[in-house]
């Protein structure tokens, strides 16, 4: 095949495939950046906002390439703009690219669970700390495959800008062929070029998928089933102020946690009415009650992951991300920083452990990123308390390789990492395979044991007799019982179990 080696080593066809290359990196990466930015901001608190991006998405992704290219080219000039046509056509595969991704990042953003927000939440962890170091490598690895396709359709594209007069591969052939009317050799060097080129690009993309992919998903099948999202929407700060009149205060100040009078709507559902609880520091509380009683929201309360509608949560006798003025409690500025300041432990029902970090780095985030402790000694806390919760062979694997007894003992030391005054227990064990429970209530018993003082939402009714010193009874969000587990547990409000 002579003439096929001879077009395949000549110059002009590799100029060709370089142009069109350069023209696709250039615009891949500045629409990569705009994309990230356009996805976030159509999520922006502000409606401008969130409508710029859209207008973006729907005027570029709406008109053909081609108009864009002609267009750009003839307007730039116009308005005074002397763009040679290469960097014409970076500039309008670049805005057309953003269009793009911007959706595909939108969807990657979307599917990282807001369970893991409110987990970021829980640990103090601001808005762009959360996005950045939790959402954002999660959802760039969901984005991978997707990103990687429209990488290779736009090298392909490029042929457009010779719309522009910009010579790349494909027009660089046609003019060959014209001259010499060679369509088998030269068009099929072109396809070889661009076959090898996007070889190299698959190869790439394997690559990404292997460096920013954590070992298979396999948690169990009631955690996927409903793990996917999480109903809590977190406060934003300073949109409430909760009147304080009427609040029952006598007695608040001995308490080490002190729920007053709280009530909780979401739309016309009044789901906590009026509830009063008081711990003693050590104490341990258990909160049982029907599906739906509120025990969950009024978990989310005391750590305000959501904000209450009337009365006051005190602990260690301060509120909770709120300053009281003119006898209203208003929500503070920095809600992430009230959070941690507070340090209130939280371990949810399905571990919502971070998906992109180690084990290890699980529990020592929040100390270094949020408290300001050295990397070091972070990750020496964390591994101190990996071990104590039986975990040290684990130190480097990710949440998703472990059994989900061993994610919950993860969550409970990443909770712990913080040095909590108080723990908040949602359900720790309800989504566990029965052999696996133990190991969780045994780590459980250790806590109480060591005086902590503890919230702890359970079903499990031997469980709540062995640990509790008062068990609280919820329905249809009041209290209807509450004294020691004899007491309640024997009784005819006694938990379902
Ligand atoms: N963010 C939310 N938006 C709307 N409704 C909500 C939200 N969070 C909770 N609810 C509703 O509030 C009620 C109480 O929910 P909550 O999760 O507190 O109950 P629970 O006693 O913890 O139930 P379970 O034992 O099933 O977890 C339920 O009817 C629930 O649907």
């Amino acid at each position: 095949m002579p003439s096929f080696w001879h077009y395949f080593l000549l110059p002009s066809m590799w100029q060709g495939l370089f142009t069109g290359l350069k023209i696709a990196a250039v615009a891949f990466a500045a629409g990569l950046v705009l994309g990230l930015a356009l996805a976030v901001a159509r999520d922006a608190a502000l409606g401008v906002v969130r409508l710029m991006s859209a207008g973006y998405v729907w005027l570029f992704r709406g008109t053909p390439i081609l108009l864009q290219l002609v267009f750009l080219f003839n307007f730039l000039p116009a308005v005074g703009i002397g763009l040679p046509p290469l960097q014409t056509a970076m500039l309008g595969f670049a805005l057309n690219e953003a269009g793009y991704c911007t959706e595909i990042f939108r969807g990657s953003l979307r599917s990282v669970s807001r369970t893991q927000t409110t987990a970021a939440a829980s640990l103090g962890m601001g808005r762009w700390l959360t996005l950045s170091r939790i959402v954002l490598p999660q959802a760039l690895k969901a984005a991978i495959p997707a990103l990687g396709n429209e990488a290779i359709s736009l090298v392909k594209l490029t042929s457009i800008a010779s719309a522009i007069s910009v010579t790349e591969l494909t027009f660089r052939s046609q003019q060959i062929v014209a001259t010499n009317f060679e369509v088998v050799p030269v068009y099929g060097v072109a396809a070889v070029m661009y076959l090898l080129v996007i070889t190299a690009m698959t190869a790439a993309q394997s690559a990404l998928e292997r460096r920013f992919g954590a070992p298979a998903d396999r948690p169990s099948a009631r955690a996927r089933l409903f793990a996917f999202r999480s109903r809590t929407r977190l406060p934003r700060a300073g949109r409430s102020a909760v009147p304080v009149a009427g609040v029952d205060r006598s007695g608040r100040d001995n308490a080490f946690l002190s729920i007053r009078n709280v009530s909780k709507r979401f739309g016309d559902r009044e789901v906590l009415r009026d509830v009063s609880l008081d711990a003693r520091r050590g104490e341990v509380l258990v909160l049982t009650g029907r599906s739906g009683s509120g025990k969950s929201t009024l978990l989310h309360l005391v750590n305000h992951l959501q904000a209450v509608d009337g009365g006051e949560i005190l602990v260690d006798g301060r509120h909770v991300g709120y300053v009281e003025r003119g006898g209203q409690l208003v929500e503070v500025a920095d809600l992430a920083r009230a959070r941690a300041e507070a340090r209130i432990g939280m371990v949810f029902q399905h571990f919502d452990l971070f998906e992109n970090l180690s084990v290890l780095d699980n529990v020592a985030f929040a100390p270094h990123h949020v408290h300001g402790l050295s990397e070091e000694a972070a990750r020496e806390r964390a591994r101190q308390l990996l071990v104590r919760v039986g975990l040290g062979e684990h130190l480097g694997s990710f949440p998703a390789t472990l059994s989900g007894g061993q994610r919950q003992r993860v969550a409970i030391a990443r909770a712990l990492a913080v040095d909590p005054v108080v723990m908040l227990f949602d359900e720790p064990t309800s989504a566990l395979d029965p052999e696996l429970v133990d190991e969780v209530l045994d780590t459980v018993r250790g806590l109480a044991a060591s005086g902590m003082t503890m919230l702890v939402v359970t079903h499990h009714v031997e469980f709540a007799r062995e640990i509790a010193d008062r068990v609280v009874v919820l329905a249809d969000g009041r209290i209807v019982a509450q004294g020691r587990p004899d007491e309640v547990l024997g009784g005819p409000a006694g938990a379902r179990g």
